[in-house]
Formats: structure tokens, sequence, C-alpha cells
């Protein structure tokens, strides 16, 4: 893991392809996009003009005929008319099937892109550089793409596998703190479902976690795509184990609904757990110690551990809709112990809220 060279992660599957963890990496993006492919769509957000038309002048310089995307910031990027937008650019500029789409930006951008290339022509060549923390470490790995709807998160997607992933650290250097710190709640996901090393390196050091330089932040964008190349390597289309890399969304995903996609996914991704963790310990399923473990790890992080008491009856709501939910039987991943996940299914309606009562404030 040194801070000069490229470190390659290969995710397993039917067309297996390869995470690059390094700095400049943008000259690899060729290789990434396959002999075949002689336009490029360059989707990129508002924030990210420069950094996209910089990708894109790359590309003609390189000899593909590259036009540019711009889409809103934010989760205004998830929805259906800017994937209708992404479609029209495609059609004007008459993209075949051995074209392909290129992804700058956060998860916002790659589960967008991601699925303007699932659905394009029934599926075309998708190469994600992620610029959070957040997308390098879970959005762009994985092939799940999604849109947003009126009714929640995720709605709407594909499973889409990119045909590789370009995590330029680099990119790191603009991101606001605030947006590496949520990105960091999936890396300590990763650590309660799957790794603990990275609970003990956060609990070492949190504020190195904050420094976008520091080799720690590298040190943990490696172990978290591990852990989720291993599991998408298992389990692509979400049957089973993948549920896994689902800790803390159940609730998270509603929180989101509730502040209309204007909180932070980490942030929402982070009360969720520390629900998941309290729900666990009321079953008899988690020691007390590791839901404590969950408050003082986010808690350094300055990650939010609460929320408000009066939203409980629409965040049931919501969590009907989760993607885990079968028929009207709610289910959770739960934590027997740290990297030891399970599943709880349709808990007592008094236990939830119970579990809810301890995480919730005025
Ligand atoms: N598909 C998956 O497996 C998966 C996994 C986790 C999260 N997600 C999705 O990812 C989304 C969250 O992604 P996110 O946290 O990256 O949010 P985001 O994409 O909204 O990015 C956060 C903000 O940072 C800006 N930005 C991006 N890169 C920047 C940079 N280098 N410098 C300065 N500003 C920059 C963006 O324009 C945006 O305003 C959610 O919609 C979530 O559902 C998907
Ligand atoms: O990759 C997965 O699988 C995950 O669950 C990772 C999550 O961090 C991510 O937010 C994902 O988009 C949630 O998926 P969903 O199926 O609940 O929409
Ligand atoms: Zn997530």
């Amino acid at each position: 893991m040194s801070e000069s060279k490229t470190t390659r992660i290969t995710v397993a599957g039917e067309r297996p392809y390869d995470v690059l963890v390094g700095r400049g990496l943008l000259g690899e993006l060729p290789g990434m996009l396959g002999g075949e492919v002689r336009k490029v769509l360059v989707v990129h957000p508002r924030a990210l003009r420069a950094t996209g038309e910089a990708v894109r002048e790359d590309l003609v310089a390189a000899g593909y005929e590259a036009v540019a995307a711009e889409v809103p910031d934010d989760e205004d990027a998830k929805s259906a008319q800017v994937a209708a937008f992404c479609w029209g650019v495609l059609g004007q500029a008459s993209f075949t099937r051995t074209d392909a789409v290129v992804a700058v930006g956060g998860g916002t951008v790659t589960d967008l892109a991601g699925f303007v290339a699932a659905t394009w022509l029934r599926g075309v060549r998708v190469v994600h550089v992620p610029t959070t923390l957040l997308g390098m470490v879970d959005a762009a790995v994985g092939g799940k793409t999604g849109l947003n709807t009126a009714e929640g998160k995720n709605l709407v997607g594909a499973f889409h596998p990119p045909a590789g992933v370009l995590c330029d650290l680099a990119t790191l250097e603009t991101l606001p703190r605030n947006d590496l710190l949520a990105g960091m709640a999936e890396v300590v996901k990763c650590g309660f479902v799957a790794d603990p090393v990275i609970l003990e390196r956060v609990e070492a050091d949190p504020d190195a976690v904050g420094d976008h330089a520091s080799p720690l932040v590298r040190e943990l964008v490696e172990r978290a795509v591990a852990v989720k190349a291993d599991v998408v390597g298992r389990d692509l289309r979400d049957t089973g184990d993948r549920e896994v890399l689902n800790y803390g969304h159940t609730l998270g995903h509603a929180i989101e609904l509730s502040e209309r996609f204007a909180w932070r996914h980490g942030a929402a991704v982070s009360v969720g757990m520390v629900f998941a963790a309290e729900l666990a310990s009321l079953a008899g399923r988690l020691d007390r110690s590791v839901v404590d473990r969950h408050r003082s790890v986010l808690g350094a992080l300055g990650l939010p551990l609460t929320y408000r008491g009066d939203r409980w009856p629409q965040l049931l709501q919501a969590m009907g809709r989760d993607k885990k939910t079968r028929g009207d039987r709610l289910r959770f991943v739960v934590l027997d112990d740290v990297a030891r996940p399970t599943r709880l299914e349709g808990p007592d309606p008094s236990l939830l809220a119970a579990a809810y009562a301890s995480i919730s404030r005025d």
C-alpha cells in the first residue's frame, strides 16, 4: 500500500474488472474503455465542469469523439428527467453499442451514468472515475445503479457492472471535509460488517481520517474497496451475501426521503447503523459494547447519531419500500458481533419503536 504506486483490486464476475487506486490515473482511461470504443459520453456534475471538460479534452486528444453531459449536483442528478436528458445527448450523437459512458463525479453521478449506460441500447460500457470518497469506496464499485423517485431512494435501477473504476485520490483535494467524512460512514460500515481493522485504524487516529492526503485515507479506501469487491464478486445481484453492504441503509434511506434528499447519504447511513445496532441489542443478539462502539467511532468522525422523534411514522412507511422488505415483512441487516452480519426478519413493532426511541431526539 505504498503512497506512490497504483493498487489494483479485481472484482470477480462474468466480466471481471479492475478498480485502480492511486494518483494521476486518467492515462488509464483508454485502456479501460477497450479497443472498439469510438464515442464517449462524459457525465459530470455542475460543480466539476472544469474536471469533466479536462477529461473530455484528453479523450479527444486520444482520438475519441467525446461529448459532455453536465448534470445537476447532489441527489438532483438521480432523476428520470436527468437520465432522459442523457439519453437525448446519446441519441443526438448516434452512440452505438460499441460506444461508452464515463462518469466523473460522486456517487450520484456514477449511479446516474451507470443507469444511463445500462439502459442505452440495453447496455453499453461504462467506466467510473469517482471524485468523492463515497464514490471510490462504494458507489462506483459493484454495478448497482439507481435513480430516486418521489416515493423513495434508488427505487429504479439496474445491475450493470463497470468496465473499470479509476479512484484518483488527487481528486479528493477539492472535496469539502464534510463530504469526505460522510463517505467515511460507508468505510466504517465495511469495518462493522467485514473488516475490524478499519475500525481500529479510525479509532487510533480519527483526525487523520479527515485529511484527504493522509496515508490512512488511502489505506481505508483500499480496505473498503477490498470488502466491497469481495462481496459483489460473490453476489452481484443482491440475492444473499450482498445484503450485508446494506447495513444501516433501511433507516438511512428512509431518513434521506424524510429530508427530501437534502442530507448526505453517508450521514443518513450513520444514523441507520446506530439504529440497527440498538435493534440487534434489543433483540438479544448484540453486546452493548458493540452498540457503544458504533456511537464512539461514528461520533469521532462528527457523523450524526440521532434523528427526529416525530418522524417515526413516515420512516416506518418508507422502510416498507426498502428492497430487502418481503411483502409486509421488514428485514434488517444486523450484527451478532463485529464482522458477523446476519438478518433480523419481521421484528415486532414494539422492538422497532424501542430501538428508534434510543436514537431519536426532539
Ligand atoms: N451504487 C452503489 O452501490 C452506491 C453505494 C453507495 C452510495 N450510492 C449513492 O451515492 C450517492 C452519494 O454519493 P456522494 O456522497 O458522492 O454524493 P454526490 O455525488 O452528491 O457528491 C457530493 C457533492 O460533492 C460534489 N463533488 C464531487 N466530487 C467533488 C470533488 N472532487 N471536489 C469538490 N466537489 C465534489 C458533488 O457535485 C456534490 O455536490 C447517493 O445517491 C447514494 O445512494 C450508491
Ligand atoms: O452495493 C450495495 O449492495 C449496497 O447496498 C451499498 C450501499 O452503500 C448503497 O448505498 C446502495 O446503493 C444501496 O442499495 P439499495 O439496493 O438499498 O438501493
Ligand atoms: Zn450506501
